[in-house]
């Protein structure tokens, strides 16, 4: 988005946050009726059905103002707008205040208190789920709950006829001029138990079955999960367990069994853990052998499940292995014996089968069943890079240094993965893509899964405060959404929804530039800190990053990788890095760049764009062959930028504004190949990415120690590979090969689809 446009986007939310603070303290002018409220909430529903897909009308606007869509590049975008920071309630439901809607103030967080309502509409989704609440005096209101599963039905989530908790409620006006109330943390809002002794009398509701049993909350638990009503499955397998006496013991052991079932089901693995392994009777309980040994080892398979799905695999493995011990005839469990064997290989020496990996990641199947390995980094103090990854072990050029699996991703092809902008007012930064979709992703995987949320709430947050732990509450981890957007923001790396290729890598570029691509969040790989000329590259497959050396890394050096390419004017580059995550880049090459100078540095500047605009007409979308004019101009261009480089300070570091144009000399030189020219010229670009090649006889050494890792080093080796083969040196043609080889393994992750784009040697 244009800078100026996103500005006046940010003025102008501004003013309505400005407009709304005016009336803080204040009771609402005017309150609706429920039938009047009824009304204007079924408006609404009629003028924005509950989809998925964006649509471009301005009348989304009318419940909530975050929410508008316009068109950009073809994508209908939603604006999710984040307004300012608060933390969420800590304070478990029982130790708060009441309070009634006819109490509520505007714009005000009622600290210390709680609001008891129950929903009487049908929900609604727009980019928060919203429903129509009343008090315990009939009083009624709006409710918008923000940062929810985005896949999640909003009948499952604000039900009509349910009973809710509103902790520390916040009471807003909103753009359209009405008020609602607002929850920004998942965790702020509890739905209660018809039963919950919290709730007050006005609402309790009228029958209540006060005598059922554990038996009967079992069978309803299980109709529930039958028809994967989840949520309500897990409430009465939980009211069973309230209800059951001291010598319940098998009939505790199902509630939690099942319970385990329903908690994995909902992607709750740490809970599902628990319950699995509380659920295993004990021998002293039961002696039926037969009976308590099927149902033990179905509970420590349950409980395996859940472990490997937090990647405990050596826990899953011994889940398994009892599982298996107790039922022999398991099929399920000794499959899972077997694959966890593979895991675990891929978690302790990094043997992965990445050819295989790739065939297998799809649009429809891109969050693959892999192990994280990360043996050779330790996270430690890197100055004033702040933490770091450091090599433990000394580490070869090319050589796997992590592959990683997502903590949570968004797919922009998967549901609910639509384009979002967001417009943080607390950091007036601005983001385009999934990254909404990733926030309530990561939200939800963390409101249920505490331990997980730790390993999160870690990673560098810019200086968020306060800081959240994710203490469990009512049930429940508490999440600050607006600290897990800041996080985002420092750590979320944009990725192609299927695998790296080359030949995507220019349109993800450009998407991740618009960021309009796929995201998620990669925990081990958020510690490595940027280098324009780093020594490490990332790629992806599905959902697994993959980090690979670019040069020779010895132990306990850091490991650096770029976090954007560098841009030929490196005025922008630093732009890019101090806009989007506060710091200046000191490289060699930016300090290089920085030690230019300034008149060298402004006519650098002016002739890269010189080139860009050059490249733009002339380059590989143009149309006709140039002609020797043309490649003349660009020789020259060429060499003025060369000009610009100064001899000692640039000796052997790279001269990234030289590049494209290299490139593009060597295109046009295979048009009337004369192979020591197109070698002279490769030979140029990969001088000007930092490689140092030197050609002794039949043998070629390639030295890294500078290099800037890009596409073009890759296609460079590959026209110096085919001129020295057709000028009769196989020998050298192939080393170049080889090299090529390497180079693009390390900037696409493997090796398939080099000879799609380089062909396989027999046509050269
Ligand atoms: C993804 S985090 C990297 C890990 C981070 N250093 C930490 O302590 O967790 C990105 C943040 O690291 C810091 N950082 C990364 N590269 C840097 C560099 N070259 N110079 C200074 N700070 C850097 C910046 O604060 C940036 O916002």
């Amino acid at each position: 988005m244009d800078p100026n446009e996103f500005a006046a986007l940010i003025g102008r939310h501004k003013q309505i946050l400005l407009a709304a603070k005016a009336h803080k303290g204040q009771k609402p002018s005017s309150e609706a009726s429920r039938r009047q409220l009824e009304l204007q909430f079924h408006a609404a529903v009629s003028r924005e059905p509950a989809v998925t897909k964006c649509k471009p009308a301005d009348n989304v606007a009318q419940m909530e103002h975050p929410v508008m869509v316009q068109p950009v590049q073809g994508h209908h975008v939603r604006q999710h707008f984040i307004s300012h920071a608060y933390p969420p309630s800590t304070t478990p439901v029982s130790e708060l205040e009441a309070i009634t809607i006819s109490d509520l103030r505007l714009e005000t967080h009622h600290r210390g208190r709680v609001l008891f309502v129950r929903t009487f509409g049908h929900p609604i989704r727009l980019s928060s789920v919203q429903n129509v609440i009343e008090d315990e005096h009939g009083d009624v209101d709006k409710l918008a709950v923000y940062n929810v599963d985005p896949t999640l039905d909003p009948e499952k989530l604000l039900p009509k006829g349910a009973i809710f908790a509103i902790k520390e409620p916040f009471y807003k006006t909103t753009a359209d001029g009405g008020v609602s109330l607002r929850v920004d943390h998942p965790s702020d809002i509890i739905r209660l138990q018809p039963l919950d002794s919290n709730i007050p009398a006005g609402l309790s509701p009228r029958f209540v079955e006060l005598d059922k049993s554990g038996a009967d909350w079992k069978k309803e638990g299980n109709a529930a999960y039958a028809s994967k009503d989840y949520i309500i499955a897990v409430d009465a397998y939980s009211q069973g367990l309230s209800a059951c006496s001291a010598d319940d013991e098998v009939l505790k052991c199902d509630l939690l069994r099942n319970r385990a079932m329903v908690n994995l089901c909902l992607k709750r693995h740490e809970s599902a853990l628990s319950d699995a392994k509380n659920s295993v009777i004990a021998a002293s309980v039961d002696n039926d052998g037969g009976a308590m040994m099927q149902l033990n080892s179905k509970a420590y398979y349950r409980a395996g499940r859940a472990a490997y799905e937090l990647g405990q695999f050596e826990q899953a493995e011994d889940l398994f292995s009892k599982a298996q011990a107790l039922n022999p005839d398991d099929a399920d469990a000794a499959r899972e014996v077997k694959r966890i064997a593979a895991r675990l290989s891929e978690m302790t020496s990094g043997s992965y089968d990445f050819a295989k990996m790739s065939k297998a990641a799809s649009k429809k199947h891109n969050r693959l069943d892999h192990a994280s390995f990360i043996k050779q980094g330790a996270v430690r103090e890197a100055g004033k890079h702040g933490r770091g990854l450091f090599a433990t072990v000394d580490i070869k050029a090319g050589e796997l240094i992590l592959c990683d699996k997502a903590f949570s991703v968004a797919f922009e092809s998967e549901e609910g993965g639509q384009t979002f902008m967001i417009i943080n007012l607390n950091t007036e930064r601005g983001s385009m893509g999934t990254q909404a979709t990733l926030l309530f992703n990561t939200v939800q995987k963390m409101l249920h899964n505490p331990g997980e949320a730790t390993r999160f709430l870690h990673l560098h947050d810019g200086g968020y405060t306060p800081k959240c732990s994710a203490q469990v509450v009512d049930g429940i981890a508490t999440i600050d959404t607006f600290q897990a957007q800041a996080i985002i923001e420092h750590n979320c790396f944009g990725c192609p929804t299927v695998r790296s290729t080359s030949k995507d890598a220019q349109q993800q570029a450009a998407k991740d530039m618009a960021g309009l691509g796929s995201s998620g969040i990669w925990v081990t790989a958020s510690y490595i800190n940027h280098a324009c000329d780093g020594n490490a590259r990332r790629a992806f497959i599905g959902d697994m990053m993959i980090v690979r050396a670019t040069k020779d890394i010895a132990a306990e050096q850091e490991i650096l990788m770029p976090y954007h390419l560098a841009d030929a004017d490196n005025g922008i580059t630093q732009a890019n890095f101090q806009r989007q995550w506060g710091f200046k880049c000191d490289c060699a090459i930016c300090t290089a760049e920085a030690r230019s100078p300034a008149t060298q540095r402004k006519q650098r500047a002016k002739l890269v764009e010189d080139a860009k605009q050059f490249l733009k007409t002339h380059g590989p979308s143009a149309k006709s062959q140039p002609s020797t004019a043309t490649i003349t101009k660009a020789e020259k261009l060429y060499a003025k930028l060369q000009d610009t480089y100064d001899k000692q300070l640039f000796h052997d570091t790279p001269r990234i504004a030289l590049v494209s144009l290299g490139i593009w000399l060597c295109q046009v030189r295979t048009h009337k190949p004369v192979p020591s020219v197109i070698i002279a010229t490769a030979m140029g670009v990969l001088r000007d990415l930092g490689y140092s090649v030197v050609t002794a006889g039949p043998r070629v050494q390639f030295d890294r120690t500078h290099c800037h890792l890009e596409s073009a080093a890759i296609d460079a080796a590959m026209y110096a590979a085919q001129s020295y083969i057709a000028q009769g040196e196989p020998g050298l043609g192939l080393q170049f090969e080889g090299f090529a080889k390497e180079l693009y393994r390390t900037l696409y992750g493997e090796v398939r689809g080099f000879e799609e784009r380089y062909g396989n040697g027999n046509g050269r």
